[in-house]
């Protein structure tokens, strides 16, 4: 049979399919294509755009297939993969919203398998259309990942200044690289050699960006089950490492054995142990630990082995690791508090989270943004307090107010606004609920610092069980040490 070829006009057509299927969302060039794809010369924004193009992508595909199902095959090269975009394009956009569904499900149940019923449908299709089960197989799990990439950057990463659209398009990259081709075919399993380090000031939203990250990698679907085997909530590991006293780091991060060091009653699983093969470990506060950790974690990320204290096996870890800190990196390096070694390391993709001053300086509407978003999670959807909280920000804040704990201080603000009616800003330098309530710089003991710690973490988990779980400590030493963190401190 002859190969078909493309009217001169469709091939322009599919080619502009053809980058849109493959460039980055949060891209200008994204947007211009899409707009071209669209037909749509009036400026409108992507949003409004879009259903244009993939109805437009749609009816042109139908007009194809008049006659019969298009097989890739069946056409000329480059037409060829021109129309396998196209194809990819069509059926991307055909299941967005059901894949969307499956996301809101996950996050419903954590633990639950999550069917998955249009699967078979979406892979026959594929099929069909001349693509091997395996890839066919393939583009299901990326549709599923671009659409968890799209709700953690879009929704949960507020404002359309320029540094969140450089920051959302940089968030993409570091999960698809620059060029979701490549990942596709090279990379998509191949992401644990690409470390990433989030830098900006306390509260700017680094945990929330490397949430993106993490629950956005490859989880590979289980045909004969229909469903993908793993849930996205339990890919993403995060640990505040300025919690820790140096002494219970290792054991956190690596595990340990029963009996390793005193106090061990039980064995205990570290985060590298507990992270899936495909998930990511989130290192808050990097710029905390000291030189000996640096180094332990440099060899995990040289190595890919580790062990827990007190055993010399060497277990595997195969995920991604993200960290972040609101310190000055350079500062710290030049210090020699931050060795040379482990920064080129982990910073394979260095992203720069913009601080809330600069979002505002560079677009004032997003304030109101954060400020409705922040009461719409308080307080569901009420017109009342935005007006009352925007009103105290201007007079008592001022239009050059610093936001020094950033999106956390906001939100700091708009509760102080709901309950007294006022915020003046003066407590914000020191309210940062995510650092530790331990001070070292009085040079506590050994046993006061555990005491502290023990105290800490009952504050923060509030039973006695979760705190000798995670320091391995028996109940009975936990709450001697905490009985006793509260004498002194009376
Ligand atoms: N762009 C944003 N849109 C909406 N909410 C945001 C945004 N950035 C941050 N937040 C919110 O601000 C709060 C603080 O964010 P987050 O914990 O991610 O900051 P952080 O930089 O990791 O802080 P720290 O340096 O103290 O660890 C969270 O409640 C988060 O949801």
């Amino acid at each position: 049979m002859d190969q078909l070829k493309l009217t001169q006009s469709d091939r322009n057509f599919f080619e502009l399919v053809s980058r849109a299927t493959f460039t980055n969302p949060f891209s200008p060039e994204r947007v211009e294509i899409d707009r071209r794809i669209s037909g749509r010369n009036d400026g409108a924004s992507w949003p409004s755009i879009m259903p244009q193009a993939v109805k437009e992508v749609s009816t042109r595909l139908r007009t194809l297939e008049e006659t019969a199902p298009i097989k890739i095959k069946d056409f000329a090269h480059p037409d060829r993969t021109i129309i396998e975009h196209a194809l990819l394009f069509d059926a991307f956009h055909k299941y967005a919203y059901e894949l969307d569904a499956i996301i809101d499900q996950q996050l419903a149940s954590p633990d639950k398998s999550i069917d998955v019923p249009f699967a078979p449908e979406l892979l026959a299709g594929l099929r069909t259309a001349g693509l091997a089960r395996d890839r066919a197989r393939r583009y299901l799990e990326l549709f599923y990942q671009i659409r968890r990439a799209f709700f953690f950057i879009d929704k949960n990463l507020l404002g359309r200044s320029p540094s969140m659209q450089k920051l959302r398009m940089n968030l993409w990259n570091n999960i698809f690289t620059h060029d979701i081709l490549h990942y596709e075919r090279y990379l998509w399993d191949k992401m644990e050699d690409f470390s990433t380090l989030l830098l900006g000031p306390t509260g700017c939203g680094k945990g929330t960006a490397a949430a993106a990250i993490g629950q956005s990698g490859y989880i590979p679907f289980d045909e004969n089950k229909n469903c993908f085997a793993e849930s996205f909530t339990r890919t993403f590991i995060p640990i505040n490492l300025s919690e820790y006293p140096e002494s219970l780091i290792e054991s956190e991060l690596f595990g340990h054995t029963k009996g390793s060091f005193t106090g061990a009653v039980s064995a205990h699983e570290g985060i590298f142990s507990l992270c899936s093969p495909h998930g990511s470990i989130f290192l808050d506060e990097i710029g905390d630990i000291s030189t000996q950790i640096q180094i332990k974690l440099l060899r995990v990320l040289q190595e890919r082995t580790f062990s827990p204290v007190g055993n010399h096996e060497k277990l595997r870890f195969s995920g991604r690791v993200i960290a972040a800190t609101n310190q000055n990196i350079d500062s710290l390096r030049s210090e020699g508090k931050f060795r040379d070694d482990f920064y080129y390391r982990l910073c394979s993709d260095c992203i720069a989270v913009p601080s809330l001053h600069q979002r505002i300086k560079e677009d004032p509407a997003e304030l109101e943004q954060l400020v409705n978003r922040t009461i719409a999670s308080i307080a569901g959807d009420n017109t009342e307090f935005a007006p009352m909280v925007m009103d105290v920000i201007k007079s008592r804040l001022g239009k050059h107010y610093a936001w020094p704990g950033n999106v956390r201080e906001l939100e700091q603000c708009v509760r102080s606004v709901i309950i007294k009616r006022d915020y003046d800003g003066r407590h914000c330098q020191t309210a940062n609920p995510n650092r530790s309530t331990i001070d070292i710089s009085d040079e506590p003991d050994a046993q006061q610092l555990l005491a502290r710690y023990c105290a800490t973490l009952y504050d923060k988990y509030g039973t006695l069980g979760e705190v000798a779980r995670r320091t391995a400590l028996d109940r009975r030493t936990v709450k001697k040490h905490i009985e006793r963190h509260c004498k002194n401190a009376d």
